[in-house]
């Protein structure tokens, strides 16, 4: 994009009419521009308010504006903001005005972030955290992209990052001096135990979660069975909304309806599908193909059968897949028993309400169970997760290397894993490496 001597502005609360809207600059002409506009340039991070004016003099409102020079501000530029009246009129005056001004242009999508991550404010996975926070929807989502942001995560790849360096140059001492009296020996002695550490850790995180992965994008429940069974009824009845069309017909339901609930802080998406049975009518079976797939693909499946039918249902469940609940439904008609019966099996009436709520219970308490809390979770995107993998990957290369016949090959993988690692967060140095052997050899005494 440029070489971030433009100064950008853009308006940083959602568009759309509002009480009150954020106008951001960043440049270096924040300052002028904003001495332009209020006549001057206040305490810097003290709100004052000021009237503010277009190029002819007219007053386009009276808001709060701030000045946030650089480098202590978000992006590290001199910044400036307007808080104004939320207006269609008034934010288009004020947009068009720092439109007219020289050197100002507006800011393209995530500019603000682009520029913190090159000025060294946020990293990779801050910013990353940065994105998720704005798009979070649920209590955990929120967490987890506040705990990013604030770099938690990326401290602990940056840790992993120091350690594998330390040992690159323990390698490469190895490699330059190894005709030096005993300093193979001593390096064979720490890089083994400091690569298996390494690797045990990432693959660790590698392998207990999909956790941060289903915070960001929510767990999926599939609601299946034969036709009539309620399975509409209910997606209604856990929505609290007239989502899905009930009908006394068997086979109402065609298309797949999705309705997203947040339960026990995890986003998780409730989808009703057409009743499973073999039929003549084309449509209905491509509904079928439809609601079977949705079944292989989900978390969890609620198989439902009527409680009053004649027939179980059962007969039609899929054998194998993911985990099943059998919920039995219609319970009004037959008296049947309501709420949760043992670990795996339910009975409700969306009709009447009964045992609609237990198994809404059940269903936080095992989205929270599948999602788990306790360690930080490091990988939230596949991003991560490829490149922990390719990190792991060449840690076990570097492992089964001996070091001391192959001191280069090992250095290649270690520097590999670092790479890797170093994607995560987006500080891929080298000179960091050379850095860490000229710090803990003392090589030039
Ligand atoms: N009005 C307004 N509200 C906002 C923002 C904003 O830009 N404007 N933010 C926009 O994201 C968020 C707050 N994030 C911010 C993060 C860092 C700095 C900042 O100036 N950092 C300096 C100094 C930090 C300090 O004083 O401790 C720095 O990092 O050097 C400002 C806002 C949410 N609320
Ligand atoms: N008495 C009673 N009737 C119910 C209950 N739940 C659903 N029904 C009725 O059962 C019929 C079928 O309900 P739906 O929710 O459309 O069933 P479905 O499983 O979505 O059916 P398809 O979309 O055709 O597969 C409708 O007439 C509903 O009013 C319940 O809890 N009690
Ligand atoms: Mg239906």
């Amino acid at each position: 994009m440029n070489s971030g001597t433009d100064t950008i502005f853009a308006l940083s609360s959602g568009s759309g009419k509002a009480g009150v809207a954020v106008v951001r600059i960043s440049g270096p002409d924040a300052g002028a521009a904003l001495r332009d506009l209020t006549g001057g340039i206040p305490k810097e991070r003290h709100a004052v308010l000021r009237s503010i004016r277009d190029r002819n003099g007219e007053k386009i409102d009276r808001g709060l504006i701030l000045w946030l020079p650089g480098p202590g501000s978000f992006t590290g530029e001199d910044m400036a903001e307007f808080q104004v009246h939320g207006g269609r009129s008034v934010v288009s005056g004020l947009i068009e005005t720092l439109a007219g001004m020289e050197g100002l242009r507006p800011a393209e999508p995530g500019e603000f972030a682009r520029r913190a991550f090159g000025n060294g404010k946020l990293d990779l996975t801050e910013i990353e955290g940065l994105a998720d926070l704005i798009d979070a929807e649920t209590v955990l989502q929120r967490r987890q992209a506040l705990r990013q942001l604030e770099g938690r995560s990326g401290e602990i790849v940056e840790d992993w990052r120091r350690r594998l360096i330390g040992a690159i140059a323990l390698c490469e001492a190895g490699i330059d001096f190894v005709d030096e009296d005993d300093v193979s020996d001593e390096v064979g002695a720490d890089i083994t135990p400091i690569v298996a550490h390494l690797r045990a850790e990432i693959c660790g995180h590698l392998e207990e979660e999909p956790r941060g992965e289903s915070i960001r994008t929510g767990l999926t429940v599939v609601i299946a069975g034969p036709p009539n069974a309620g399975k509409s009824s209910l997606l209604n009845a856990l929505a609290r909304r007239d989502v899905a069309i009930v009908a006394d017909v068997p086979g109402t339901t065609r298309d797949a309806i999705e309705v997203r609930l947040e339960l026990g802080g995890v986003p998780v998406t409730m989808v009703d599908t057409a009743g499973i049975r073999a039929s003549g009518d084309e449509i209905e079976m491509e509904g079928v193909r439809r609601a079977e797939r949705h079944v292989a693909d989900a978390d969890l499946v609620l198989w439902l059968a009527d409680s009053s039918a004649e027939t179980s249902g059962l007969e039609t469940r899929p054998r194998t897949g993911p985990e099943t609940w059998w919920v039995s439904t219609k319970i009004d008609l037959v008296d049947g028993v309501a709420g949760r019966i043992d670990a795996v099996r339910f009975g409700l009436s969306a009709l009447s309400g009964a045992g609609v709520g237990e198994l809404l219970r059940g269903l936080a308490e095992w989205a929270t169970n599948r999602v788990g809390s306790g360690t930080i979770p490091v990988i939230t995107r596949v991003r991560h997760r490829r490149e922990l993998e390719s990190a792991a990957a060449a840690l076990e290369r570097a492992g089964g290397l001996d070091y001391r016949s192959d001191p280069d090959l090992v250095a290649e993988e270690l520097r590999a894993a670092a790479n890797a690692l170093g994607r995560v967060t987006g500080r891929i140095d080298v000179e960091d490496v050379l850095d860490a052997i000229f710090r803990d050899f003392c090589i030039g005494k």
